[in-house]
Formats: structure tokens, C-alpha cells, sequence
């Protein structure tokens, strides 16, 4: 499958009055068409800044980002996003909310077209019947749903999720993991879907990226390999398990914390681990120094 996003090298630094922030350094990650890229990594150590740069809302000082094979320098319409904060508009109807991005991206697509097109998505995630509520009158997680509706429904080439499901209560996120699932499953999309739960990033992702501290450089991938249509239970399963603890081990490094970890030491200085690709072997059990 051809790679739809493509980030080359990429370095970039803020500027701020203290002087350079460098955030990225020598980053490469590519994430090939209709998968599903979880990105991991300490606090602060550049996973938004990655997203932005993806989007086009920045460009970076080194290197280049590729999707469907042109070069990224401006904001992309084919781009969808979701946050954290739905951010609905409250003078509008759960409905006009999802069609919004129709209305901008296809301002020619005849109203019924749009309707219908939502009204089909809001019927997937669960929604049918809330369409003319208004935001303020739907929980977090519905509104959350929405949410989702409205990144997909102008069928963008990447969604871009950034701590979606973060403010949810557990039981929440986890339906929203599985309407995510079975989203993918009705219309495949590339999705990068940046996270602190690596119990989300199993379960969602084709492969989970770990960043290593800041600057951030790719310090580990894991090829995840769990069946499409999986359910929250693999996540108890030993594969998982193990996956779960070779994350937490890589998480560890990056943040400086842990000296070793199967396959090598990590640098005591908190910075990032040798700045190459690894990707993960096929797991076996016990592999990754769970413990
Ligand atoms: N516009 C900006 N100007 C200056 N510094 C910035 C700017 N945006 C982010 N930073 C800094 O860059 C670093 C990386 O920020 P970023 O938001 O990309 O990290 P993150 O990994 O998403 O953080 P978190 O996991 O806490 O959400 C942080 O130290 C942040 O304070």
C-alpha cells in the first residue's frame, strides 16, 4: 500500500524569547493509506506540533511532510480534525454542526446530498434521533461523536486526532474506541491519532509511534497486528498485555526514566533514545521486559 503521509526529516524549533525551542528533530514517519497511526510520548515532547505540521497550519524549519504525494506548505482542506474540546457551535443543531465542513469544502453539494451524507454518519456513531439538539444538550461523549461525524464528513484524505476521547470517563472511551472502529470498518480512512492512553493506542492503532523526549525523534514503532475487527477484550489478552508493557517500557526511556529495556540501554540524559527506526520485532511473550 502507498504511503499517504509522509514526514522526511522533519525539524523544527519555536522561537521564543528565551531563545530556540527545539521540538522535533529528525523526524520520519510515514503511514500508509486507510491505517491507523497512534502517536505516544512524554508530555510536552512535540505530538501537537507534529499534528499542525501535518495539517499545514505550520511548516517546518527541516525537511518536508508529504501527503498523497504533494508537498505539504499550506493549510489542507483534505484534512479533518478532532480535539479534545468538540468545540460545536451552540447556536447551531447537532445536524448543521456535522455539514458544516460540507459547506465550506463543498459549497456547491446540493443541501439534500448534505443532509443525507450526515444524517448517514450520525445513524453510525449512534446519533440518529439527537440531530436537531443542540450541543449544550448532549453528554460529553455524544457530543463527542458529533464530533467525529463532522472531521469525516467531507471524506478528508487524513484525520488528525489530537487527545480525542481525553476527557471521557473510561466506559465513554471505550464505546468511542469501538465507534471509531467501526467507522473505519464503513468508510476506511488514514487517521494519526495522537494519545496518553497506550490501552487507546493498541486498540485503535495498525501501528503506535513512540516519540522520544523532546526534541522528538521516532524512538520506537510498533507494528500492532491485532485483527481489524477487534474487541475491547483483546485488550486482556497476552499479546496485548505484552504489547502494552513493551509501550510502557519505551515510554519510560523517553522519558528518561528507565536505564534498560529489552534490547538496549537507554541514555541516562533524558533525551531520546539512538535517534533510528526501530521497529518492533514480532512479539513474543515476555518480550519487552514486561513485568
Ligand atoms: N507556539 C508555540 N510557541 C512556543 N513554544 C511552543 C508553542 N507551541 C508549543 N510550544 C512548546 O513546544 C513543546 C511541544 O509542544 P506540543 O504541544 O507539541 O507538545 P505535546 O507533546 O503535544 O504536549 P502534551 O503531551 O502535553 O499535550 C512544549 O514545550 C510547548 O510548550
Amino acid at each position: 500500500m502507498p504511503d499517504l503521509i509522509d514526514i522526511r526529516g522533519v525539524s523544527h524549533a519555536y522561537r521564543t524569547p528565551a531563545g530556540p525551542l527545539p521540538v522535533l528533530e529528525d523526524l520520519n514517519i510515514s503511514v500508509p493509506e486507510a491505517t491507523f497511526c497512534a502517536v505516544v510520548g512524554p508530555s510536552g515532547c512535540g505530538k501537537s506540533t507534529l499534528t499542525r505540521l501535518v495539517a499545514g497550519l505550520m511548516k517546518p524549519d527541516r525537511g518536508e511532510v508529504w501527503l498523497h504525494g504533494e508537498r505539504v506548505t499550506s493549510p489542507r482542506r483534505t484534512v479533518g480534525m478532532a480535539f479534545q474540546n468538540p468545540v460545536l457551535l451552540e447556536w447551531r443543531t447537532i445536524l448543521e454542526n456535522v455539514i458544516l465542513p460540507l459547506e465550506i469544502v463543498a459549497p456547491r453539494m446540493p443541501r439534500k446530498d448534505r443532509v443525507e451524507r450526515a444524517m448517514a454518519l450520525l445513524e453510525m456513531v449512534g446519533l440518529r434521533g439527537f440531530e436537531a439538539k443542540r450541543p449544550s444538550q448532549l453528554s460529553g461523549g455524544m457530543r463527542q461523536r458529533a464530533s467525529l461525524c463532522r472531521a469525516i464528513v467531507h471524506r478528508p484524505d487524513v484525520l488528525i486526532m489530537d487527545e480525542p476521547f481525553g476527557a471521557l470517563d473510561n466506559f465513554t472511551r471505550e464505546d468511542l474506541w469501538q465507534t471509531m472502529r467501526d467507522l473505519r470498518a464503513a468508510e476506511p480512512f488514514t487517521c494519526v491519532l495522537i494519545t496518553h492512553d497506550l490501552r487507546e493506542s493498541v486498540f485503535l492503532g495498525d501501528q503506535v509511534i513512540v516519540l522520544s523526549g523532546r526534541p522528538a525523534s521516532t524512538q520506537f514503532i510498533l507494528n500492532v497486528g491485532l485483527p481489524a475487527d477487534r474487541r475491547i477484550d483483546v485488550l486482556y489478552t497476552p499479546e496485548a498485555t505484552d504489547m502494552l508493557h513493551l509501550l510502557r517500557d519505551q515510554i519510560r526511556i523517553a522519558q528518561g526514566r528507565e536505564e534498560t529495556v529489552a534490547g538496549g540501554a537507554a541514555p541516562r540524559d533524558g533525551q531520546a533514545a539512538p535517534a533510528r527506526d526501530r521497529t518492533s520485532p514480532a512479539l513474543s511473550p515476555r518480550d519487552g521486559g514486561a513485568r
